[in-house]
């Protein structure tokens, strides 16, 4: 059992930072099994920050919490005028700024590009109105900035059903950005992406988190390496340290959580 390092720099705010949300004390349960224990997380204004840590630590209830989808037995989920979130349902807390990305593109797939983020900027408009108009008007000034940045200029009439894996996830971030979240919260979002579409995401992530808070899921050490600002560890349901992924690394604690769960799963091959 690896008991959690003492981490004086935890949550520590720096003076020109700005937090724009606070977890405190979530505990979570489902039927008994205490998925999350006390997790406490600050995320910053325009940061790319990273959840990682091995299977089962957490991290995706962790985003589900923050926006509404699972509700904790305690805790709070504070933005910055004092509004705790908890007590809102997942659409209450989309529209107080929180974006949030499943691991599986949603996209509607039988409508282009182009009405997918018709719709998203729009949420009026729904999609079978979409449908029963199909006109394709002009894109307004957001559609174009946000078409320019995800890079599908060049697909807006194409269906969304037939754009590459990659695609779709940006075409996702981008339907995401048009309702202007503060925070958006993303699970694993390179998983099953090509190299080339991976390294693309990465730059992508980093420009949007020069305007907002941004919350990557990941497992992939490479591209948390490459592109995180901050990474936060949990392990079995807790915080085990936050820091630089460059601190992160060398604390032991950390690599003994990993080299451990490895050891078990060798242990585990090597039996079978
Ligand atoms: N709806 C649920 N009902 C029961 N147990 C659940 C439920 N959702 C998650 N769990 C359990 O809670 C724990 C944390 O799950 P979670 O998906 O948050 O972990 P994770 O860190 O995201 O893991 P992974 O990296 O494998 O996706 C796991 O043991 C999981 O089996």
């Amino acid at each position: 059992m690896v008991s959690p390092s003492v981490n004086v720099s935890i949550n520590k705010q720096l003076p020109n930072e700005k937090i724009v949300l606070t977890v405190q004390d979530i505990t979570v349960s489902f039927s008994g099994f205490v998925a999350v224990r006390n997790m406490n997380l600050s995320l910053i204004q325009r940061e790319l920050h990273f959840l990682i840590g091995p299977n089962g630590a957490g991290k995706t209830t962790m985003l589900d919490v923050i926006c509404g989808k699972t509700k904790p037995v305690s805790g709070q989920v504070l933005l910055p005028d004092g509004t705790d979130l908890i007590s809102k349902k997942e659409h209450q807390v989309a529209r107080l700024g929180i974006g949030r990305k499943f691991q599986a593109p949603s996209v509607f797939g039988g409508l282009t590009v182009r009405e997918n983020l018709e719709i998203a900027q729009n949420p009026n408009k729904n999609v079978f109105s979409t449908l029963r108009k199909r006109r394709g008007g002009c894109l307004t000034n957001e559609m174009k900035e946000v078409v320019e940045q995800i890079g599908l200029g060049h697909r807006l009439n194409l269906r969304a059903g037939s754009l590459s894996h990659g695609e779709k996830q940006w075409l996702e971030i981008g339907m995401l950005l048009l309702q202007k979240p503060e925070v958006l919260l993303l699970d694993e979002p390179v998983a099953g992406m090509t190299d080339e579409e991976t390294n693309k995401t990465g730059v992508l992530l980093t420009e949007i988190a020069k305007e907002r808070s941004v919350v990557v899921v990941e497992h992939d050490m490479e591209f948390v390496r490459q592109y995180a600002q901050k990474v936060t560890v949990m392990h079995e349901g807790t915080l085990l340290t936050e820091g630089t992924m460059q601190e992160v690394q060398q604390n032991p604690v950390v690599a003994e959580v990993y080299l451990g769960k490895r050891r078990k799963n060798d242990a585990v091959t090597e039996g079978d």
